[in-house]
């Protein structure tokens, strides 16, 4: 029985979304801005790399193809004709550009429902919301408040945290509310803690998350965010491509964040680690696991949050090209009919300003060995892909989104 293995590259959009100018994100192009940079020689790091984007085993199954029909442009080095493959380009339904509105709809559930955001003011959060949190969670108070970047706001405030015991708050144009801790200072089960007292203050706020982000090191030029990172979610509005492989008595295996990502909903297997490099590992470890008939789905979180929301050009940059590099190790562990899917789940173009995520169309690339290679085109949902995956491991089809298999 076949086997799917779907890889989410976060944020790896490329560009193109004609709803991007109601986001401030006309012209936002992830990938394409990254290729750009390469080739100009400004994407070059001492000790890291250099030289124009090099991405030859993700291309040989249509990225600057999918790249080319989303934007209108296919960088240097890449090709408009993929040796192997199915490409193509999936535009998004629902509002939000965020990693759960992402996920559900790549899973086959767009977001029917508008999120909840925290207004760009200072405070950012309503003082009934902190006042409750503060008095359930036995809190001396919170820093923060406000809209800010993650690793910003730790330099600013992680010292005043340690001293007082107060975590700091914080959160961006997507639905989250953050809270950042020191890992041992503050301690981080109880950091988990004071999360899910704010996660049910915040649900009926609808919220998307509540994340608690650890941090360790004693001064802000050591301060580090670590791996212990957890997402309390809202769970997804219906059931997703996980909840419909699970029901069918299949094995899904989520890896890294995806289990967060839908509240654990449908997850038989939860695979954890810091890191692409990492994760690709257990994607691997999960593969020689899986039986037939099983569904893995994960996250590669770094191109996000290490180097989208960081504006780190050349950092993003190697981080594909280490994925790509190890693509086909991935490509020889697969079965005959075992299928793989290559997308995103949003941009985060990190030549943009600001720190957040970008409105962009994303890269839908698969791979098997018995799948006939060709273009899919401009795809109007994301659920697309889940309804492929399901039509593939052959599920019953859901409510939302066509198969292109
Ligand atoms: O700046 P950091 O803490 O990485 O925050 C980012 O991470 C959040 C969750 O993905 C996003 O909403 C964005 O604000
Ligand atoms: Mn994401
Ligand atoms: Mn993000």
């Amino acid at each position: 029985m076949p086997r799917a293995i779907l890889c989410v590259l976060d944020s790896v959009g490329i560009g193109g979304a004609p709803d991007a100018a109601s986001y401030g994100d006309e012209g936002a192009n992830t990938l394409g801005h990254i290729a750009e940079y390469a080739a100009a020689g400004k994407a070059d790091r001492a000790g890291l790399r250099g030289g124009p984007l090099y991405l030859p085993n993700m291309d040989a199954i249509g990225l600057g193809a999918a790249l080319g029909l989303s934007s209108g442009t296919v960088p240097e080095g890449f090709s408009d004709k993929p040796k192997g493959g199915r490409f193509g380009v999936g535009r998004e339904i629902s509002k939000g550009k965020d990693t759960p509105s992402g996920h559900w709809e790549i899973a086959g559930v767009p977001v029917p429902f508008d999120w909840g955001y925290f207004p760009q003011t200072e405070p950012a959060f309503p003082p009934k919301l902190i006042d409750t949190l503060v008095r359930e969670a036995g809190l001396p108070g919170i820093l923060g408040n406000k809209h800010a970047s993650g690793t910003t706001i730790i330099a600013e405030l992680g010292q005043e945290s340690i001293r007082t015991g107060k975590p700091i708050c914080y959160t961006s144009i997507d639905s989250v509310f953050q809270i950042a801790a020191h890992e041992t200072h503050f301690g981080l089960d109880r950091l988990y803690e004071v999360c899910q007292s704010a996660f049910k203050l915040t649900k009926p706020l609808m919220i998307g998350r509540v994340i608690a982000r650890p941090f360790v090191g004693d001064d802000p030029e050591n301060f580090k965010r670590t791996g212990n990172r957890r997402d309390f979610a809202i769970a997804p509005p219906e059931p997703t491509l996980l909840d419909r492989a699970k029901a069918a008595g299949r094995q899904v295996f989520a890896i890294g964040k995806i289990s967060d990502i839908y509240a654990t909903m449908g997850v038989t297997h939860k695979l954890k680690a810091t890191g692409n490099m990492a994760l690709f590992d257990k994607t691997l470890e999960a593969l020689e696991m899986a039986p037939d008939g099983a569904f893995i789905m994960t996250n590669f979180v770094d191109f996000d949050s290490e180097y989208g929301h960081r504006r780190d050009v050349p950092g993003y940059a190697h981080a594909l090209e280490q994925f790509d590099a190890r693509l086909p190790e991935l490509i020889v562990a697969m079965q005959p009919d075992d299928l793989l899917v290559l997308t995103a789940d949003h941009g985060n173009d990190p030549t943009w300003p600001g720190s957040d995520h970008t409105r962009e169309q994303i890269p839908i690339l698969m791979f098997s060995p018995g799948v006939t290679p060709g273009e899919i085109g401009i795809r109007s949902t994301f659920a697309d892909i889940g309804e492929s995956i399901a039509h593939w491991l052959g599920l019953p089809p859901g409510a939302h989104g066509k198969s292109f298999l």
